[in-house]
C-alpha cells in the first residue's frame, strides 16, 4: 500500500463476542499477515484500515503521539474489555534511528483474537472527521471499507527455501567478534551484540501464512509475529503494559541444548554459573530497570535469572514487574526501553557507534520493537528476534545476533548465532 499525507479519518470500532475460534493463521491474507500470538491465542489482522509510518530518531515518540491523537477520536463499543479487544494497532519499529526502512503502526479492517479462551471479532471503519495535520509526524494511508467476517482460506503450496549469507559471512563475523573483543578490552565499551545475516528469496505467490505455523507450532512459548513483511518467533518480551501493570522479561545469555537430558541438565547449569554469561546478562537487566523506573513504582526482578528452555536452546532470563506510575503507554515505554542492551549494548551510545562500524548491513526491524498496543495505551511489545523481513518482490533477510563482552569467543559466537537461526531457517527450508 503507497503512503500518501491523505487526510486520517476518525475510526469507528466494534468489538464482538464470536464462537471459540481456535486456529487464527488460517484467517490470514496470504500475502499480508498480521498476527500477534503466543500458546494458540492472540490477534489476528485482516487488512488495513490505518497506516501510520514513522521514520527517524523520534519515530516511537512519534507514533506514541499519534497514537494517543487517532485513539480519542475514534467510536469504540467493546463489550468484551480484554487485551487486545477494541481498537488495536499491530506495529514494527525499526532497530537503527537512521534505518532506509519506516516503522510502521497498522490498524487492520479486521481483528480475529482469542485470549484465555474468549473470541472475539473487532470490525474498524475508517470515517472523515480527523485533521491528520495532528498526527505528529506520522504519515498515513486510510482506507474507509470495514471488515468483513474473515473465512479460513486453503494453504498455498509448499515451498522450501535456503537461506544463505549475506552481507557479512561467517569469517566476517568471526573478526568483526575479535575486533569487539579488542574494544572492549581497550576499555572503549563493556558489551556490544553483533549481528549477521541470512538471504533468500520467496517464489512469487508463495503463501507468506507458511513460515508463520512452523514458527507457532515449533515454538509455542514464544511470540509468533509478522508484521508488514517482518515475522518471526521472538522469547523476549520487551515490555507489556496491563491495567496499571508493566512486566518485561529480559533475555541475555545463550547456550545450546544438551543431546540427553543429562547432558541437557549440565548444560543449564553451565549457563546459569557462567559468569561471562551472567555478566552480559546484568548488562541487559540494569538496562531495562535504568529505562523503566522513572515510569514505574515497585520494580521488582526475579533475585536471580533463571534459565528458559527453549527448543534451539537455552537462555539466562530475568522477569521484571511493576506498577506504571505516570500513565505511559506501552508506546511510551518502547521508546523509553529501545534500545536495551540485550540487542545494542552498553554504553549504548558506543556500542550503536560500533555496530554501525562492523556491520555492513541496516538491520531493519531485527531487535526493534514489535507487537501491539489498545486505544487505552495498553499493549504487548516483544524484542524482534528471531525473525526475517519478507520484501513484497519476495527477498528475505533473516538475522541473529550474540551478546559481545570482554572474554567473548569469536567461533562460539559464531556457532550461538547458527542456532537462533534456526527457527526462521527451519520455518522458511
Ligand atoms: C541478539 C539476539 O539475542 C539476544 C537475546 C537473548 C540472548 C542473547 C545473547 O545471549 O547474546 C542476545 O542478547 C538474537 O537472537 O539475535
Amino acid at each position: 500500500m503507497s503512503t500518501t499525507a491523505a487526510p486520517v479519518r476518525a475510526l469507528t470500532v466494534e468489538t464482538t463476542p464470536v464462537d471459540d475460534i481456535r486456529h487464527l493463521i488460517p484467517l490470514l491474507d496470504s500475502s499480508e499477515p498480521l498476527l500477534w500470538m503466543r500458546k494458540g491465542e492472540g490477534l489476528a489482522g485482516i487488512g488495513e484500515s490505518i497506516r501510520l509510518e514513522f521514520s527517524g530518531p523520534d519515530r516511537m515518540a512519534q507514533a506514541a503521539e499519534a497514537w494517543r491523537l487517532l485513539a480519542s477520536a475514534a467510536t469504540v463499543t467493546d463489550p468484551i474489555g480484554r487485551p487486545g479487544t477494541g481498537l488495536v494497532a499491530f506495529g514494527t519499529f525499526t532497530f537503527s534511528a537512521h534505518s532506509g526502512l519506516t516503522s510502521v503502526l497498522i490498524v487492520p479492517r479486521t481483528i480475529v483474537g482469542r485470549r484465555g479462551g474468549i473470541s472475539w471479532i473487532t470490525r474498524v471503519q475508517a470515517n472523515d472527521g480527523l485533521d491528520s495535520s495532528a498526527l505528529a509526524g506520522a504519515s498515513v494511508t486510510a482506507s474507509a471499507v470495514a471488515g468483513r467476517m474473515p473465512q479460513a482460506t486453503p494453504f498455498g503450496s509448499e515451498y522450501r527455501i535456503s537461506l544463505l549469507p549475506g552481507a557479512m559471512g561467517k569469517a566476517d563475523y568471526s573478526t568483526a567478534v575479535a575486533t569487539a573483543v579488542e574494544r572492549i578490552g581497550r576499555g572503549e565499551l563493556e558489551k556490544v551484540v553483533l549481528a549477521r545475516d541470512l538471504v533468500g528469496h520467496l517464489p512469487l505467490e508463495s503463501d507468506r501464512r507458511r513460515p508463520l505455523v512452523e514458527l507457532a507450532l515449533g515454538y509455542p512459548d514464544c511470540w509468533t509475529y509478522a508484521v508488514d513483511g517482518f515475522m518471526g518467533s521472538s522469547p523476549e518480551t520487551l515490555v507489556r503494559v496491563d491495567h496499571g501493570t508493566v512486566s518485561a522479561r529480559v533475555l541475555a545469555g545463550t547456550i545450546s541444548r544438551g543431546g540427553d537430558a543429562e547432558a541437557d541438565h549440565d548444560s543449564a547449569v553451565a549457563l546459569a554459573t557462567s559468569s561471562k554469561d551472567r555478566d552480559e546478562h546484568q548488562f541487559a537487566v540494569q538496562s531495562v530497570l535504568a529505562a523503566l523506573s522513572p515510569h514505574s513504582s515497585r520494580l521488582v526482578t526475579s533475585e536471580m535469572p533463571f534459565t528458559l528452555k527453549l527448543p534451539n536452546l537455552w537462555h539466562l532470563a530475568t522477569d521484571v514487574e511493576g506498577t506504571l506510575s505516570d500513565g505511559s503507554t506501552s508506546l511510551d515505554l518502547i521508546a523509553a526501553l529501545h534500545p536495551t542492551a540485550a540487542v545494542a549494548g552498553t554504553p549504548t551510545a558506543s556500542a550503536l557507534a560500533l555496530i554501525d562500524e562492523l556491520e555492513p548491513f541496516d538491520r531493519g526491524r531485527y531487535a526493534g520493537p514489535v507487537g501491539w498496543v489498545g486505544a487505552d495505551g495498553d499493549g504487548e511489545w516483544a524484542v524482534a528476534l528471531r525473525c526475517a523481513q519478507v520484501s513484497p518482490a519476495g527477498d528475505i533477510t533473516a538475522y541473529a545476533g550474540a551478546g559481545i563482552v570482554a572474554d567473548s569467543d569469536p567461533e562460539r559466537e559464531l556457532a550461538e548465532t547458527r542456532m537462533k537461526f534456526r527457527p526462521v531457517v527451519e520455518a522458511f527450508g
